[in-house]
């Protein structure tokens, strides 16, 4: 776990490179787009795509369901690049390389979203939750991508967590959703990211609950990570897909397909509510590449 697949400065760097050669966009803003939620990147104008496949050293989208394309171009005046689709099943390290991508590109906030499973008894399939904060279980311990020698170009050995969730986004995001009409599924709470792949056990549901998780998902807590470690303001969101069967009675079960099939359904509202954000967050002047990189 330690050193064995984290990457150099150099790696970064070569992809971050490639990108600014093959496109003119120099993106404020990065989103990646969870399970079902892949939509979003078809709506920004004057689109730059690339295939994951044909970037230099990008890792490859393992989920059924995420396209796996990087997608450049405008939201509302601000320009972003999202991601379609993730890649959750390789190694922390390899999940992450594109955030630090993007800090090379000159990105200053990153937008996350999710598919998640509810254990918050006030939750239904179709709720939007913001993020609050996170528990992520592999990093506690020991899968956390920033294990390995600290890269102090991006940011400091020890790095505090708390407040990773950017407040004044949040707040914004509430604002927004109640001008959309969708505050009724709006939610607010603490995502857990747990190993995965399979669905939880009801045993493992139950412990879940008690520890306080409204979310559960297998995957954006190693990105917030590495996005927090390097300075960039973390926004996400999670669409709840599926209750977390926490009785032994109940004769339901998740799967994936349902998971994008509720993902497809409220994808338009998620849209909306993220459209809307990047249109109204303030940006500092994108003359930062490589600012303190
Ligand atoms: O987190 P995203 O990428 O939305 O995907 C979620 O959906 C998949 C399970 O259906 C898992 O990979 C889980 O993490
Ligand atoms: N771990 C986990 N991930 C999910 N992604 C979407 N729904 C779920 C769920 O119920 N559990």
């Amino acid at each position: 776990i330690l050193s064995s697949s984290a990457h150099s400065h150099d790696e970064y760097q070569k992809t971050a490179d490639w990108l600014m050669s093959q496109t003119k966009h120099r993106p404020q803003v990065a989103i990646i787009c969870g399970s079902g939620l892949g939509m979003l990147a078809d709506t920004l104008k004057c689109q730059d795509s690339f295939a994951y496949s044909d970037i230099p050293g990008f890792p490859q989208s393992t989920v059924q369901g995420h396209a796996g394309r990087l997608v450049f171009g405008e939201l509302k005046g601000k320009t972003c690049v999202c991601m379609q689709g993730r890649s959750n099943f390789p190694s922390v390290h390899q999940t992450t390389f594109p955030i630090r991508v993007f800090k090379l590109l000159g990105v200053e906030t990153l937008i996350v979203t999710n598919a998640a499973g509810s254990l918050a008894d006030g939750f239904q399939p179709g709720d939007i939750m913001i993020i609050k904060d996170h528990i992520n279980f592999p990093g506690l311990v020991g899968l956390n991508p920033l294990c390995g020698l600290n890269d102090d170009k991006f940011g400091p050995r020890f790095p505090a967590m708390s407040g990773c969730y950017d407040k004044g986004l949040r707040c914004l995001a509430a604002e927004i959703a109640k001008e959309l009409g969708v505050a009724g599924f709006l939610q607010e709470g603490v995502y857990a990211m747990v190993g995965g792949p399979n669905f939880e056990t009801i045993a493992e549901a139950r412990l879940l609950h008690r520890l306080g998780v409204d979310a559960v998902g297998m995957s954006t807590a190693p990105e917030v990570v590495v996005a927090a470690h390097c300075g960039l303001r973390v926004f996400g969101l999670s669409l709840i897909t599926n209750k977390v069967v926490k009785s032994y009675e109940d004769t339901e079960s998740v799967n994936h397909e349902g998971v994008l099939e509720v993902g497809r359904l409220r994808s338009h509202s998620v849209q909306q509510l993220v459209t809307e954000l990047v249109g109204r967050m303030e940006i500092n002047n994108n003359d930062n590449i490589n600012k303190s990189v």
